[in-house]
């Protein structure tokens, strides 16, 4: 007790001491002096402190979902249950994963290698201008200095090859937005929701449409016939054809039909086959698996040479062999896609629709494309007059309207993806005349276009052509002189010098020696 009073007696005298010095610095040292001291013991205070980097990862990124942003959230998802005190906790619908997710303003460590703690923090903001909405969510990474390399070669990268798998397991349906994630304030890397695209919205033709729709139900239906011919309750679709002509929209629209939900399998981001093998097995029943941008995934045309080199495509016994992937730095090979695609899940059961995408059908290898691969192979293309109609219905209320005549006429001759064609309705803000106008106006630009290309073509034919005839002539008369001479020399060897007269037929008759 008296050592603490004197203590405390101790530490009276000790803050007077302070008092007394803190107010003789001020009144007896100049101001200079006094701003000198204080810059020197800012600078070794910052000096003993440790040097932290921060990294902001926005939601989006000039109107634009940020990738980053996505691959960040799903992998901490799977690493924020041991290290976050406050949870949410959501399973997705048809789903058995459940999945914990942070809450706003919360931070967590990550240990990288051992022993590296990164510092990630998920915050939500009001000011800054989301898609969809006005709230911006963003990411922060804090870390020393020093590591600020080991960030940008090992473990960014080691976080989106981690976010490739994780996200395929657990995407559902987000496969097309995450922008009901934010709605609630809270993020959530499971978050689903459904795309609003389905059958009635999809601008294609109506017979097409309806035999898929036909296709897809008779596959639901056939349960005991997959069961009784011992066969996976599964189906191959490829759809193809170019940008913008609607193969996510109509993936979206068959996962709504079916009521599906849909896993975008990124086969870039998975590192081998076993890997691969695992993740399709962990899909649930009644979902879609996609395989977008398929000839960009991975290189099928190699097949023929693993093929040669391999003797048995379809083995996935070797993983080494067939390593198509690896020039992507994955090592799933195309014995490993064809098996997925062959019922590897067979013993899952459930029903699963496999659809690949591509822009380039003519890249792939046939053996892709064989029935029971493909079952249903889809070409999605420009617009014609039937598809043109559904999106004038859709965007701008209307059946018909005297522009559409001239629409028809041009649509033979000028390519026009609905994409292009959805865009510049959306942006005439429901007038219709406005964005007929618009697209006439655009057609009729494309097609100067394509009648210059066309003409720029014909002249470089032509001009090819030209050079062609020219040497074409200029070999032949070489050829006829060297001829001349090789049957001059030749029968100058067997006669000597010849004379040449035609007999009264027009018959050449060769004269003897002279
Ligand atoms: N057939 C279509 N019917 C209705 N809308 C369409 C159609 N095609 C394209 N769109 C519109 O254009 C946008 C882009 O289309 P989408 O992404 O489905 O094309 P895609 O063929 O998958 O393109 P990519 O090959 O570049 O992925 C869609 O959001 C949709 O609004």
């Amino acid at each position: 007790m008296i050592n603490l009073l004197l203590d405390w007696k101790s530490m009276g005298s000790l803050f007077a001491t302070l008092m007394f010095i803190r107010t003789a610095v001020r009144d007896f040292l100049p101001p200079e002096v006094i701003q000198v001291v204080q810059h020197f013991f800012v600078n070794i205070f910052s000096y003993l402190q440790p040097k932290m980097v921060s990294i902001q990862i926005q939601e989006f990124e000039n109107g634009y979902n940020n990738d980053i942003f996505d691959s960040v959230q799903c992998y901490l998802s799977d690493n924020c249950f041991y290290s976050a005190q406050h949870l949410k906790l959501s399973r997705l619908k048809n789903s058995t994963n459940l999945s914990y997710t942070m809450i706003p303003n919360q931070s967590i460590q990550d240990i990288f290698n051992n022993g590296i703690n990164f510092k990630w923090s998920f915050h939500v903001t009001d000011s800054g201008k989301g898609y969809t909405n006005t709230k911006m969510c963003y990411f922060q990474l804090s870390f020393h200095s020093k590591y600020k390399q080991i960030v940008h070669t090992s473990y960014l990268p080691h976080i989106m090859s981690q976010a490739g798998i994780i996200k395929f397991k657990n995407r559902g349906k987000k496969l097309y937005s995450n922008q009901n994630v934010n709605l609630n304030g809270n993020w959530s890397a499971v978050a689903y929701f459904t795309h609003p695209s389905t059958f009635d919205t999809i601008a294609m033709d109506p017979i097409l449409k309806q035999e898929i729709k036909d296709d897809l139900k008779k596959f639901i239906n056939r349960r005991e016939y997959y069961n009784r011919v011992g066969r996976a309750w599964k189906r191959g679709y490829l759809l193809y054809g170019p940008p913008g002509t609607g193969k996510t929209s109509l993936i979206a629209a068959i996962a709504n039909f079916l009521e599906f939900d849909i896993y975008d399998l990124e086969l870039t981001a998975v590192k081998t086959n076993s890997q691969l093998k695992k993740l399709l097995i962990s899909t649930t029943s009644k979902s879609v698996i996609v395989v977008e941008d398929i000839d960009c995934s991975l290189d099928l045309s190699n097949r023929k040479n693993t093929n040669k080199s391999n003797g048995n495509i379809n083995s996935n016994t070797n993983q080494s062999t067939g390593d198509i992937g690896s020039t992507f730095g994955s090592s799933v090979s195309l014995s490993g896609v064809l098996n997925f695609v062959d019922g590897l899940w067979s013993s899952c059961g459930g029903e699963r629709l496999i659809i690949f995408t591509t822009n380039h059908k003519e890249k792939l290898d046939p053996a892709l494309l064989r029935p029971g691969r493909m079952d249903k192979q889809i070409n999605l293309s420009y617009c014609d007059m039937e598809s043109f109609k559904i999106l004038v219905k859709n965007y701008l209320k209307i059946e018909e309207h005297e522009i559409m005549k001239e629409v028809e006429k041009m649509l033979g001759l000028v390519k026009m993806t609905p994409a292009d064609v959805a865009e510049f309705f959306m942006s005439c803000d429901e007038d219709a005349e406005m964005g007929l106008k618009n697209v006439v106006k655009e057609m009729k630009k494309r097609l100067i276009l394509q009648s210059q290309k066309e003409e720029k073509k014909e002249e470089m034919k032509k001009e090819e052509k030209g050079e062609e005839d020219e040497d074409e002539e200029k070999n032949e008369e070489e050829d006829e002189e060297k001829n001349e001479e090789e049957d001059d020399s030749e029968e100058e060897e067997e006669y000597g010098e010849y004379v040449e007269s035609e007999d009264e037929e027009g018959v050449r008759i060769c004269g003897g020696i002279i």
